[in-house]
């Protein structure tokens, strides 16, 4: 039997989950409210908004992911998803390696060569981006991007509805806030507070984004 699953948002970031729930044997449809503007993807075709989406269910708890980089945004539509009864799917390429004693929350994506060590812990509605690295015992709340190729060394905590930039790497048992910003490339060995942009090596905040 096949397995149907709709990808809320058609862009980059969704051809990227399209690609890996159709190599977990899904059926994938695509919804994004830029529709009817825009109607397919690559050759994938549109269906509809996510309003359309809901409207189309029958309340009988189809498959979801939400393919949105922006925290807010990718929050918001999770939120009305679960609202609708949708199962919240947490999709893992093939080639990430997950320790037994990870937990992952749903609605969270793991990417290609993204490895995630024991005893991590990942909130729900995740990103967890090309060959990121989340070491043993770090905790991420809900709705974190973690960006291609990102180190976390053991023990870090990042807030809820964090961005880490593609590259940044980040010192063993370091806090990071909630809904900070770390610019690529950054090297962070200090704790950075919440609602605060953050670059350099090392990362000094630069930005107060309250
Ligand atoms: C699969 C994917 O594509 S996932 C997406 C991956 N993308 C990323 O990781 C992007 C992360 N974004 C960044 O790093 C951005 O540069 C930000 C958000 C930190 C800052 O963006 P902006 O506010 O637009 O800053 P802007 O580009 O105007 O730069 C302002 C200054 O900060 C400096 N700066 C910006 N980002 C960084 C950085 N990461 N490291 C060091 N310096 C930086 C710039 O050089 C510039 O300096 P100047 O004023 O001396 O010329």
């Amino acid at each position: 039997m096949t397995k149907e699953l709709a990808i809320v948002g058609a862009s980059g970031h969704g051809k990227v989950i399209a690609d890996i729930a159709e190599q977990l044997g899904y059926t994938v449809r695509f919804y994004d409210d830029a529709y009817p503007s825009k109607k397919n993807i690559e050759h994938w075709p549109i269906y509809g908004a996510c309003e359309d989406l809901i409207a189309s269910s029958d309340g009988q708890a189809e498959n979801a992911v939400v393919a949105i980089g922006n925290n807010d945004i990718r929050a918001e539509k999770i939120s009305l998803l679960q609202q609708h009864n949708f199962t919240l799917v947490t999709l893992i390429d093939p080639s990430a390696v997950i320790s037994q004693y990870a937990k992952i929350a749903p609605g969270c994506v793991v990417f290609p060569g993204a490895v995630i060590n024991a005893f991590a812990s990942i909130g729900k509605g995740c990103i967890i981006n090309t060959s990121a690295v989340v070491e043993h015992d770090c905790k991420l709340g809900d709705f974190t991007h973690i960006c291609p190729n990102v180190a976390l060394a053991g023990g870090v905590s990042v807030g809820s509805k964090s961005w880490l930039g593609i590259g940044s790497q980040v010192k063993q048992l370091v806090s990071i806030g909630g809904n900070s910003l770390i610019g690529a490339g950054s090297t962070v060995i200090k704790n950075i507070p919440d609602n605060v942009t953050s670059f350099g090596s090392p990362a000094i905040v630069v930005t107060n984004n309250k």
